[in-house]
Order: C-alpha cells, then sequence, then structure tokens
C-alpha cells in the first residue's frame, strides 16, 4: 500500500438527446491524495468548491468510491486513511461533481493497493451507484463518449468525435439543483410520439457533433425527453437559451440535470455566447459564471 494522487475532469452530460448515455470531459479538475495512516479514522479535508460540503466522512463520495473499487477487487481497505481534495468543480450544478469524487476514490484505491482495475470496471462501478453511466464514461475516458449496456452486465463505452470548428460554452448560475430531484421530475413514461422524436434526436446529436452540422445539433439539443419535465426548476432556463442561440449558438440545453445551461457554438463565437448567457441570468438578478469550456482528456494517476 502506497501512497496516492489523482486529477479527474468535470463532465457535462446528455447534450440535449443523449440522455443518460453520452457526456464530456472537460476542464474544470477536481486533485485528491490518500495517505496511509497508523490509526483507525478516516479523515477527508475538502478545499476548493467541496470546502462547503457538510458530508460525514462515511458518506462521502471520495470514500464511497474508494471502498467499492476495493470490495470489487476483493481488496480490505485500510482502516486508517487521510484524504485530501481540492476541486474545481462547481458541487450540484450538472457539472458531474458527483462522480468526479467517486471516480476520483476508485482511482485513489486503484493506484495505492494496486487493484489494477480496469477502465470499464471503474465506470461500471461509479454508474451503478449513480445509476447511469453518461458522467462516470466520460470522466475515466476522457472527451466525448456513448456509454450504452453491453450484453453482459457493464457497458460498451465508444468514443465520440467532435468536430475541431464546434466549441462549448457554459454558464453557471449560483443556484444548485440536486440531481435526486432533478430526476424525481421525470415522468414514469414519455408518450410514443415523444420517444419517436427523440430517437431521431439522439441519432443526430452523434452525427452532428461528428460533422459540426448546425441544423443536426440544434435539433438535438432541443430535447424532448428530460428537459422539458426539467425547465420550470432551473430559473431563467428559456430566457439564457434564447440568448445563446441569438449570440450564434447552434443551441443550448442543460448541462446534465443542471442548474448549469450548455450551448453549442462555432468555435469563434463561444466567448460570445458564453457571455450573453451570463448577462441573460444576471438580467434576472441571478448571479453566473460564464466560461469557455475546453474538452479533457481522461482522470490520470499523477
Ligand atoms: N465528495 C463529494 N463531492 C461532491 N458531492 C458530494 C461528495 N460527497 C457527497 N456528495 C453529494 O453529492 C451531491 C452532488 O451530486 P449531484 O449529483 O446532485 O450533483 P453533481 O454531480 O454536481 O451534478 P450532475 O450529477 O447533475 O452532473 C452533493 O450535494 C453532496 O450531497
Ligand atoms: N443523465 C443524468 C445526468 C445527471 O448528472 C441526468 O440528466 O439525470
Amino acid at each position: 500500500m502506497s501512497d496516492a494522487r489523482v486529477r479527474v475532469p468535470c463532465s457535462t452530460s446528455n447534450l440535449g438527446a443523449g440522455f443518460d448515455c453520452v457526456g464530456v470531459a472537460l476542464d474544470r479538475w477536481l486533485d485528491a491524495s490518500v495517505r496511509v495512516t497508523d490509526g483507525s479514522t478516516i479523515t477527508i479535508a475538502h478545499a476548493g468548491t467541496g470546502a462547503a460540503l457538510r458530508v460525514d466522512p462515511e458518506r462521502d463520495h471520495l470514500l464511497t468510491g474508494f471502498r467499492l473499487a476495493c470490495a470489487m477487487a476483493g481488496a480490505q481497505p485500510p482502516q486508517g486513511l487521510a484524504f485530501e481534495v481540492h476541486s474545481a468543480i462547481p458541487v450540484a450544478r450538472g457539472l458531474g461533481s458527483s462522480a468526479a469524487a467517486l471516480v476520483a476514490g476508485a482511482l485513489l484505491a486503484d493506484a495505492a493497493l494496486g487493484l489494477s482495475l480496469a477502465a470499464a470496471n471503474v465506470v461500471g462501478l461509479v454508474a451503478a451507484l449513480e445509476g447511469h453511466p453518461d458522467n462516470a464514461a466520460p470522466i475515466v475516458l476522457g472527451g466525448a463518449v456513448l456509454a450504452v449496456p453491453d450484453p453482459g452486465a457493464g457497458y460498451s463505452l465508444i468514443p465520440l468525435e467532435m468536430h475541431p470548428a464546434l466549441g462549448i460554452a457554459l454558464a453557471i448560475p449560483d443556484f444548485e439543483t440536486a440531481t435526486r430531484d432533478m430526476r424525481a421530475a421525470l415522468p414514469a413514461d414519455v408518450p410514443h410520439r415523444d420517444a419517436v422524436v427523440a430517437a431521431g434526436k439522439a441519432a443526430a446529436l452523434v452525427r452532428g457533433l461528428a460533422m459540426g452540422d448546425p441544423a443536426l445539433l440544434a435539433y438535438a439539443l432541443d430535447d424532448v425527453l428530460h428537459v422539458p419535465y426539467r425547465r420550470a426548476l432551473v430559473r431563467g432556463y428559456d430566457e439564457v437559451v434564447a440568448a445563446a442561440r441569438e449570440a450564434g449558438a447552434f443551441g443550448a440545453t442543460l448541462s446534465g440535470s443542471g442548474s448549469t445551461v450548455l450551448a453549442l457554438a462555432p468555435v469563434d463565437r463561444v466567448p460570445a455566447v458564453a457571455d450573453a448567457m451570463r448577462a441573460a441570468w444576471e438580467a434576472l438578478g441571478i448571479a453566473a459564471e460564464g466560461s469557455v469550456a475546453r474538452v479533457a482528456g481522461p482522470a490520470q494517476v499523477v
């Protein structure tokens, strides 16, 4: 057993029509380390965006990920552990902070105990806990990823091409939306006609990302499966999406389950789109950060 350190990106997921199956790793990072101690206590020191988290260590996703990885490999976790985390990923904003913490914990266990877990296993254990693989998959693999169930119990993880002329803008408001609440807002069933439209939009998303095709992306970002049921819970959603389009975006949608709004745009329009979305929120009295996001590589042991 040795000390270990990892660096894990954030992720945006869904991208409109890729609900629960498409995600992209983005360049905001969580850095974490673990040290084995002589005692029998577990400490987790959070800095950065996690500093305000009031989570008992026993319920912290970092420790959960660590223990799940040990259990998957049949290894006994040490009793005394000291974790240190610095995160730049905003919490409960649709940028995968929970998946990032789970992946970080699992990779720390893998590195510290020499578990030799495959990337697909790490995605699988995080997805099993979260109930969807679209954050864990890009965090572990980097880039844009399609994650769908494979004939066994795991997932097929397929890297998706993103056209180089395609840029990503984010607007991150100062209010949270918990994924649990946003999933509770979804209906148990949708009308068949909506399912038909959703199938076409999901196909349009994959092809639109590869080609950078404006019409396909506009169609795909205008989701019918989850956004219609969630947008009322994100104050200003319609205004921010409209502002993105007016500033030159192909379209905009919730990042993950929100509250962040993500826009896809030609690379040279991305700064203006990010600024327009921020301004739209601020016009409603809601502080927000507008930023240009870059696609990130995979989580790494450093
Ligand atoms: N180490 C941790 N880092 C972040 N969140 C944690 C951690 N441990 C537990 N949590 C819980 O997870 C919640 C955040 O998860 P949630 O799924 O709601 O948002 P998210 O992962 O930031 O966004 P999304 O899943 O929509 O991309 C926090 O409010 C907190 O209760
Ligand atoms: N696909 C998930 C992502 C949550 O981060 C959802 O939209 O609920």
